[in-house]
């Protein structure tokens, strides 16, 4: 059964992303451990690449063997390699060209000059992870490898990764990848994991800062339906944690602030 969501709440966005650049660096430590690697899946926006930024100045940075992590995305901007747009990019110069990676365990999505379309680049991007997932040793059913924690940002209209509400990608379910056209958020064009596959996680972590995300945020844990509301229907295997700073969380339900919802910092 999925884990139902818990919160955590940061007093402002410079703390949240501190925060959870500690814990995601702790995580990967005792991931690695116990068994050698650990995989992320990496999300774009201003408080997951601030994150990232944060875990470059986290001085327990030394505590993981960084090229033995696995790095996938959640979703893409469907732009060319280059374009200061992609994610892939911003998380590199947050972060990732500071650390010595294995480039053989780094799974950017395809680029607009790479593939001719969201859907293409989609269908390499589902062949990729079928292909871990094999290696991985997840079962010849597995379409996507273990995923120890995703981390997603979330949209003030609750979208996720390149899911938004009422579009085609949140409603698909056989694929693990989808083409986005006409995204509401710009570029109109992207790719993303689906909300199948973003749920296989062991861990899901949504951050969120800032008052634009309060209502998003409270209408997600209030348990909205996902083809309006897409963080709604976010479950990780063994956790869905809401790392929050106070503006964001403004309208998080009460029966998720009390003591015993909270999780340990
Ligand atoms: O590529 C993207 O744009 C995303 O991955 C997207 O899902 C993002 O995480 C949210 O829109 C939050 O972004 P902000 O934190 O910048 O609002």
């Amino acid at each position: 059964m999925n884990a139902e969501p818990t919160v955590s709440i940061q007093a402002d966005p410079a703390i949240l992303a501190a925060t959870a650049a500690g814990r995601l660096v702790a995580k990967l430590a005792a991931l690695q451990a116990e068994r050698g690697e650990a995989t992320v899946v990496l999300t774009g926006g201003t408080l997951g690449i601030a994150m990232l930024a944060a875990v470059g100045e986290a001085e327990s940075v030394a505590d993981v063997d960084w090229s033995r992590v696995n790095f996938w995305w959640g979703d893409e901007r469907f732009v060319a390699k280059d374009s200061p747009d992609r994610n892939e990019l911003q998380a590199r110069a947050a972060l990732l060209d500071r650390l010595a990676l294995d480039p053989a365990r780094v799974h950017p999505f395809g680029a607009a000059d790479e593939f001719t379309g969201p859907d293409a680049a989609a269908a390499a991007y589902a062949d990729e992870l079928r292909e871990a997932a094999r290696v991985d040793g997840a079962g010849a059913d597995a379409a996507v490898p273990r995923f120890d924690v995703l981390l997603l940002g979330i949209g003030p209209d609750a979208h996720i990764a390149s899911l938004f509400p009422e579009m085609a990608g949140i409603r698909e379910t056989a694929r693990t990848v989808v083409g986005v056209h006409g995204s509401p958020k710009p570029p109109p064009e992207r790719v993303s994991l689906t909300l199948g596959a973003i749920n296989s996680a062991d861990e899901i972590w949504l951050v969120a800062g800032g008052k634009d995300k309060a209502g998003a945020v409270g209408l997600a844990l209030a348990g909205a339906s996902p083809v309006q509301v897409p963080a709604a229907g976010v479950r990780g295997r063994r956790q869905t944690l809401w790392l929050l700073d106070e503006q964001a969380a403004a309208e998080v339900p009460r029966s998720l602030l009390d003591g015993d919802s909270r999780p340990e910092d």
